[in-house]
């Protein structure tokens, strides 16, 4: 087994989480610690920048307008939370195998072949000593997958541990939302639809902070039925897996005529009425959906999504044991030491790649 720490920072733009976990690259041997270094302010003020600065770019290596001065922020953010992580813990470097540093999605284009991840994976390896499997998205993309979800591949490898029979769905509900279709052997992921980053954007214009905190608004307010109505007849939500989006592909779709509260509920709805939409899609309903990521934290949102799934039972994935915020992180932790061992990452049923692809590039110290 070796240890491995992964890095996310993910389309909420939140911050950085790491994680800690053992793995031989198939099994997971154990949890480690798990670690958080927020954005400030400014810093989230960069990197909304850096979006907008993106969606113009036609090159995965180009660096124009703000992009450069974000991507060295990226770089510093994620050294010092691994910095922080081995101080909190008590942790030498050299007990550290390897860092999937997954980066920050500024624009993620698949159908142009263009996904670009900020973050500069040699510095990581040359400033914290430890070796850094970096880029972990670009090969599959190259071979005309999504290059998007990724971690399918953790979520299946948390199931098997549980132990159960019958189709289960892992439901990540970042700043975008992502499922994971397990049954056997048969593994089948795409993107759903928003996450929270639409919510976050509308709380953040209105109130000034980006989060309806325990969905609070939401939960004061009434959905526009006809509203999402309309949001649910885009042709991304009655395509079939494998798809993915990028941050920003429904950012055009607001609530900003809607009061505070049923704004929040509207966009609640439309998350949650977006991640139903995929059961028929798939090759069974599931009876049981796990939920992750920071979205299962708003009990509206679960609220929501527990009415539109019934009869299914929905769990959130703490209750179950896995860690409530850094599942991704971890996820980069068992693909860094996947890349290593040159396993695959993506299947043709998690991001359409023709057949099970690695990826990841490897920077030494
Ligand atoms: N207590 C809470 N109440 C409401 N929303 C919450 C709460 N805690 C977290 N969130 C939401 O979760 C978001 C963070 O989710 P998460 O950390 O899974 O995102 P991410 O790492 O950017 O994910 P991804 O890469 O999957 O997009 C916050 O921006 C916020 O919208
Ligand atoms: C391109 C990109 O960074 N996509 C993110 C985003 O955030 C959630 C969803 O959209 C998912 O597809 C992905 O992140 C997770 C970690 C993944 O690849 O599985």
């Amino acid at each position: 087994m070796l240890k491995a720490i992964g890095l996310m920072s993910g389309t909420s733009l939140d911050g950085v989480d790491v994680a800690l976990i053992e793995t031989d690259g198939e099994h997971i041997g154990a949890f480690g610690p798990t670690g958080y270094r927020a954005y400030a302010d400014n810093e989230r003020e960069l990197l909304r920048r850096a979006l907008a600065d993106a969606a113009s770019v036609t090159q995965r290596d180009a660096r124009p307008g703000i992009l450069a001065d974000a991507e060295r922020l990226v770089t510093r953010a994620h050294a010092d939370a691994v910095e922080n992580f081995f101080q909190t813990n008590n942790l030498s470097r050299d007990a550290v195998d390897v860092v999937g540093f997954h980066g920050q999605t500024v624009l993620h284009r698949p159908e142009q072949k263009l996904t670009m991840q900020i973050g500069d994976g040699r510095a990581l390896a040359a400033s914290l000593g430890v070796p850094v499997v970096f880029d972990l998205r670009a090969a599959d993309v190259a071979a005309g997958g999504q290059g998007a979800p990724l971690v399918p591949v953790y979520h299946s490898a948390l199931v098997r541990m549980l132990a159960r029979s019958g189709p289960t769905a892992v439901v990540n509900i970042g700043g975008v939302a992502n499922i994971t279709y397990i049954d056997g052997e048969t593994l089948i992921a795409c993107d759903t639809g928003p996450g929270n980053a639409l919510l976050d954007d509308f709380m953040l214009r209105r109130t000034g902070k980006a989060v309806d905190r325990d969905g609070e608004a939401a939960a004061k307010g009434r959905t526009d039925g006809e509203w999402l109505a309309k949001a649910l007849r885009r042709p991304f939500f009655t395509a079939p897996p494998p798809k993915s989006l990028d941050r920003n592909d429904f950012a055009t779709l607001t609530v900003d005529s809607m009061s505070t509260e049923d704004g929040a509920a509207t966009l609640t709805a439309f998350t949650a009425a977006s991640i139903a939409m995929i059961a028929p899609r798939l090759p069974q309903i599931p009876e049981n959906w796990i939920v992750v990521g920071g979205g299962a934290s708003n009990p509206t949102l679960m609220r929501i999504l527990g009415e539109r799934l019934a009869p299914a039972t929905v769990t959130r994935g703490s209750d179950l044991g896995w860690s409530g915020d850094a599942i991704e992180a971890q996820a980069f932790a068992y693909m860094a030491v996947r890349s290593l061992k040159g396993l695959p990452l993506t299947f043709p049923g998690t991001t359409g790649v023709a057949a099970p692809h690695t990826g990841g590039v490897l920077a030494k110290p």
